[in-house]
């Protein structure tokens, strides 16, 4: 049904190549790292308005096609409109047509985060039915428990949270972290996001596990505290939401925070110093997991 083309591309032109190739006439065009799965494969890590400034010094651009496109006219316009002399090296591959649903379906397993806790999409039976088997499926809302970020706050909650305790889902996304805190046994769990949406797919998602958490938009003004907060969002608005978040931990109470990159902790914990102190957790795939006690 389709031909994908795969070119080599510096790390200065593969944007520009990959636009070109659009212009012209590509139904789809992605850039990868054309290291990857191998030592020197480098993870690209960027935050809404901070976005990586380069691309892989050495990647990899794909294009699609339709079978009978003359996709090698479309590849010399490209080219030509980027500025280069000649076509890039490239290889060809017929693409069949596919259950697309089956296939994407298939690149999601049940995902184990500790013994005692899985996260399994719908399509699947749990491998371990006396664990903790929480339902999600990728959806508008991030947080499926694939992320190590995700992970890390789950983690995190497997041996925070006890019985009948109050929890704080900052940022819930999907709900995934709010939901897992009542299997595990909390009591009074809210979840509040800023995106309409995902409160939504948490509704939706709690009702799905059976789970009762009060949710809501992060606008509402909160004047309760809980034992438990957690917040997995990015480094910036942690940094500018900490006197607001930190107000929400009971004192005594315990805090986790997630989606900071290693090299952003000192930041983080230096915002967070006049409320709570904060220490590196754990780390995962260049993550780190900051927690403290109020
Ligand atoms: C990385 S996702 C985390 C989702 C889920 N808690 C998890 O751990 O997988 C971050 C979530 O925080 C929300 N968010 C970002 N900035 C926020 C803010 N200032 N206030 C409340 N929620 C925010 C986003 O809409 C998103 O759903």
């Amino acid at each position: 049904m389709w031909t994908s083309v795969t070119l080599q591309a510096d790390a200065n032109k593969a944007e520009a190549l990959s636009d070109a190739l659009m212009e012209a006439g590509a139904l789809s065009v992605s850039i990868e790292d054309a290291d990857a799965g191998t030592e020197a494969e480098t993870p690209q890590f960027g935050e809404p308005g901070h976005l990586p400034t380069s691309l892989w010094d050495h990647s990899r651009v794909i294009a699609l096609f339709d079978r009978d496109a003359a996709f090698e006219t479309v590849l010399a316009e490209a080219s030509k409109a980027v500025g280069l002399d000649a076509v890039p090296p490239y290889t060809t591959e017929a693409v069949e047509e596919q259950n697309w649903v089956q296939l994407t379906q298939s690149q999601f397993d049940p995902i184990r985060i500790t013994e005692r806790l899985w996260i399994v999409p719908s399509w699947h039976t749990a491998p371990d039915s006396d664990a903790i088997n929480i339902e999600l499926d990728p959806g508008m809302a991030f947080g499926t428990g694939s992320h190590p970020t995700t992970r890390l706050c789950l983690e995190w909650l497997c041996d925070a949270v006890q019985p009948g305790q109050s929890v704080l889902d900052y940022g819930c996304g999907s709900g995934i972290l709010g939901i897992a805190a009542v299997r595990l046994g909390a009591g009074d769990v809210l979840g509040v996001d800023i995106d309409e949406k995902a409160v939504e797919a948490a509704r939706d998602n709690a009702q799905r596990n059976a789970v009762a958490m009060r949710l809501q938009h992060s606008g509402i003004a909160l004047s309760e505290t809980f034992d438990i907060v957690v917040a997995n969002i990015l480094t910036n608005p942690l940094c500018v939401l900490a006197p607001a978040i930190a107000a929400r931990v009971a004192p005594g109470g315990r805090v986790a925070l997630s989606g900071v990159l290693e090299q952003q902790s000192e930041q983080v914990i230096d915002a967070w110093a006049p409320y709570v102190a904060l220490e590196v957790g754990a780390a995962s795939d260049g993550w780190v997991r900051l927690e403290g006690r109020r």
